[in-house]
């Protein structure tokens, strides 16, 4: 039985906490974040990071971070002379924007061996990547990629995707709405955040977004919408749930990636989806609570179980 969950993508070092005087390394990225709050709500499943990687320190430390919290890394290539991206979280008040250096990252890397790809998708209940994870690669490479998800979704694995639209990922915002398109075709859950459809598609409201999704083929979508109540549209129904007050958020950063981890290892164990929506509602809220992406797996388990 295929019990194993993978996501795709770049995890890059990160620096948080910059209200006091010195910054905290931690590693973070959009679909590692979701992986680890899925390694937290899913101790059933196996679960790995398929990515690349360098071989300098900073790579060897964080495979190393992986392994020490049970995530594998699959078949990912590690790349001589390569090395991870860095970001930085600047906050206004919790609302967290990011500086980026990362036009380098070995993770750009991660469909450049497409047999050794496949095999890291193989006997996958889940995969999950994001709008991201095709940001950083080359057309070719996002052919590869797709290819690879189509083949184990053919299998009978779930693909759930996160659009989270960058703009500054992407050349325009027209190449972003065709790859995210192709990334739809390939799409069992979609999982996106109302702000980011409304700036690249001209959304008017959450329904908006999720009946364009509908149209896109999608049978089960999540609209994500911060602290206003999320909208399920499921086999075309819609349901909307409120989202968890929160009274002093500290740090946003990874709430989104979380909700989704949350509501993803929720489906897993059959919970239907406004069940599913309220725990990962209640797990962002719990995100929010500490800086950087990253809340310890007991954090995010009180939160999922309460
Ligand atoms: O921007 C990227 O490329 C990253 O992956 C950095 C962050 O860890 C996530 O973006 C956080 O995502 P939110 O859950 O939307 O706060």
């Amino acid at each position: 039985m295929a019990e194993g969950i993978a996501a795709i993508g770049e995890c890059m070092l990160e620096l948080s906490g910059q209200a006091g005087s010195s910054w905290r390394m931690g590693y973070a990225g959009d679909t590692f974040n979701t992986l680890w709050a899925m390694r937290a709500l899913s101790p059933g499943h196996h679960v790995d990071y398929v990515s690349a990687f360098g071989d300098d320190p900073f790579s060897q430390a964080q495979i190393a971070f992986f392994r020490d919290h049970n995530i594998g890394t699959a078949q990912s290539p590690v790349i001589p002379g390569a090395r991870p991206g860095l970001y930085a979280i600047t906050l206004t008040g919790a609302e967290r924007s990011f500086t980026y250096w990362r036009s380098d990252a070995a993770a750009r890397q991660l469909a450049s061996d497409p047999a050794k790809l496949e095999k890291s998708l193989e006997n996958r209940a889940l995969v999950y990547f994001s709008g991201i994870t095709l940001a950083i690669l080359s057309t070719q490479a996002r052919l590869t990629l797709l290819n690879a998800i189509a083949a184990e979704r053919a299998k009978g694995c779930h693909i759930a995707f996160d659009p989270n639209y960058r703009p500054r990922l992407w050349a325009d915002a027209a190449a972003a709405r065709g790859v995210i398109a192709e990334a739809l075709e390939v799409t069992d859950i979609a999982l996106p955040t109302f702000p980011d459809e409304e700036m690249l598609y001209g959304d008017a409201s959450p329904e908006d977004t999720a009946r364009r999704l509908e149209r896109a083929g999608v049978a089960e979508i999540v609209v994500k919408n911060g602290d206003q109540p999320a909208l399920i549209s499921h086999y075309e129904k819609l349901e909307s749930v409120p989202a968890t007050h929160i009274a002093a958020p500290l740090d946003t950063t990874g709430a989104g990636d979380s909700f989704n981890g949350a509501y993803l290892s929720a489906r897993l164990l059959g919970i239907p989806p406004a069940e599913a929506v309220r725990r990962a509602h209640r797990v962002a809220g719990a995100v929010v609570q500490v800086r950087g992406a990253l809340a310890p797996f007991d954090f995010l388990r009180t939160a999922f179980d309460r």
